[in-house]
């Protein structure tokens, strides 16, 4: 039998997708050191492999096949926009994609004016501004904190992440426009979907089974 991969993203998704995947009988006990600098885990008994990678890199991991199956966020999925299989909602990491700004700033989404529009997300951005809302807008491309953007006047609004609005809050912003809902996602390589079909059924069936008891 062949090793099945996982690509898990480091980072807030990383203990529950592993607190998960142990509830339905996949375990890893080497990745519980805390002060490994491992890079990938074995479970030779279930021959299984499970490596944690940036959040941005799981979905090119699964597409090339270097790991068949992924657990990422819905953003990255659709930031990155590989070709790949999202299979399951896995119910954690809720959270959405909004347009945010000060408050004035709503008035601009409504004007249909050329604004800058900062975020990490700049294909999440520009398609919905493009495609969704047919608005030119400028993209600015950003690695984090991006709620300074309009606080500094790097733009009039930005498309990030909220999940309890207190940095929002905390910064004089607001939700303007929702873009979506996001929460954590299974991925898996179309390859492999074919080739270790009946372990990855079984996978899903567990996995589904175990939410919808929880639901
Ligand atoms: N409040 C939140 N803020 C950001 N992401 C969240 C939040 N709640 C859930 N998520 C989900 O968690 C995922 C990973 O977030 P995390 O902050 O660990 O990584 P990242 O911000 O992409 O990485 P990095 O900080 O290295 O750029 C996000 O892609 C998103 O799907
Ligand atoms: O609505 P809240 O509960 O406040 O959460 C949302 C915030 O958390 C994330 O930032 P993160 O902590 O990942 O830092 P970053 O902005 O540097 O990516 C996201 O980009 C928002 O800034």
């Amino acid at each position: 039998m062949r090793y099945l991969t996982f690509a898990l993203a480091k980072g807030r998704l990383a203990k529950k997708t592993l607190a998960l995947l142990e509830q339905i009988g996949i375990t890893c006990d080497e990745m519980k050191d805390p002060d490994t600098r491992k890079l990938i885990f074995v479970n030779e008994e279930m021959k299984l492999k499970f490596f944690l990678s940036k959040a941005t890199d799981v979905p090119t991991y699964v597409e090339y096949g270097a790991a068949d199956i992924g657990v990422v966020g819905k953003d990255t999925i659709l930031e990155e926009g590989r070709n790949l299989y999202e299979v399951m909602d896995l119910g954690f990491g809720k959270c959405r994609m909004c347009v945010c700004g000060p408050h004035k700033a709503k008035e601009l989404l409504k004007k249909n004016e050329i604004i800058r529009v900062a975020s990490k997300y700049p294909n999440i951005a520009k398609d919905y501004f493009n495609n969704q809302k047919n608005q030119t807008v400028e993209i600015i491309k950003l690695n984090g904190s991006v709620e300074l953007a309009p606080i500094v006047g790097l733009s009039e609004v930005i498309v990030d992440i909220v999940e309890t609005g207190s940095t929002l809050r905390e910064n004089g912003l607001e939700v303007l426009e929702e873009v979506c809902p996001l929460s954590a996602r299974m991925v898996v390589n179309q390859v492999s979907l074919k080739m270790e079909n009946e372990r990855i059924r079984k996978l899903l069936a567990d996995l589904n089974s175990l939410i919808n008891k929880e639901a």
